[in-house]
């Protein structure tokens, strides 16, 4: 389970980029970030993998209190998120079974366990056969397989993506969700942050809008499930 309580997020620059935002995330669900740019989406999910600390509020996340954790804590509470990003982020000098395992070298297992891990994997994103490949022999929805392989390896609670389909083109989008959708499944959260309205529209999930650093509207389905947590009124787009 995910919670925020009250979080605001304020930059050295003096820029608020979340207000008072209070949020709660149930295990298995799968929820949507959507919102102008501008409107802190990237600023939740950083908060979410502690690339950022709150200036104010509380989080936890899958047992985790973010405000009390000591630095090398952070590991451990990452081994439970799988983060996926728009521009994929993956070791252009390592093969795809090398920037999938990595994860797993770091923390010790062996190369057995390792290459047992990163084929499930592979398969799992239908990647079977680039495993000796470099990424820049890849195309972008390939590369993107890769980088869901590699946050997928750990089998996390939480799948956490930024944008995942930003640079893809509308069918390789599509595959990603399927993938997305299958980890989903079988009981993972995902929070994915998009401008992708096609996709939200096709593959309706819950839906949490951010503007201008509140969310301004939060509803699964076309109905409103969850109570908003600020004043603001929902948007009716
Ligand atoms: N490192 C930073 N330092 C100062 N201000 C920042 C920083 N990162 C983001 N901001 C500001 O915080 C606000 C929210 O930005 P954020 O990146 O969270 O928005 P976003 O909704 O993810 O936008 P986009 O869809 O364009 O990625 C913006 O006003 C932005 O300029």
């Amino acid at each position: 389970m995910i919670k925020l309580l009250n979080v605001t997020k304020r930059y050295s620059n003096g820029v608020e980029a979340l207000k008072n935002v209070s949020l709660t995330i149930e295990q298995g669900e799968f929820v949507y970030l959507v919102g102008q740019s501008g409107a802190g989406k990237s600023t939740l999910v950083k908060l979410l993998y502690r690339q950022l600390v709150p200036t104010e509020g509380f989080i936890t996340i899958n047992n985790f209190d973010l405000r009390l954790m000591r630095e090398r804590q952070v590991p451990k509470l990452r081994r439970t998120l799988g983060v996926v990003f728009q521009d994929f982020k993956l070791l252009p000098k390592m093969t795809v079974s090398e920037n999938i395992g990595y994860a797993l070298q770091v923390i010790g297992k062996s190369d057995e366990e390792i290459k047992t891990a990163v084929t499930q994997v592979l398969a799992e994103v239908g990647l079977s056969d680039q495993a000796d490949h470099f990424p820049d022999e890849l195309s972008g929805g390939q590369q993107q397989r890769v980088a869901i392989a590699r946050a997928i390896i750990n089998d996390p609670k939480t799948l956490i993506a930024d944008e995942p389909t930003g640079n893809l083109d509308p069918q390789t989008s599509n595959d990603i969700m399927a993938i997305l959708e299958r980890i989903n499944a079988r009981g993972t959260t995902v929070i994915m942050a998009t401008h992708n309205q096609q996709i939200v529209d096709e593959l309706p999930h819950r839906l949490v809008e951010v503007a201008n650093g509140t969310i301004i509207r939060d509803e699964q389905g076309g109905q409103y499930t969850h109570e908003l947590d600020n004043d603001s009124q929902p948007s009716t787009r």
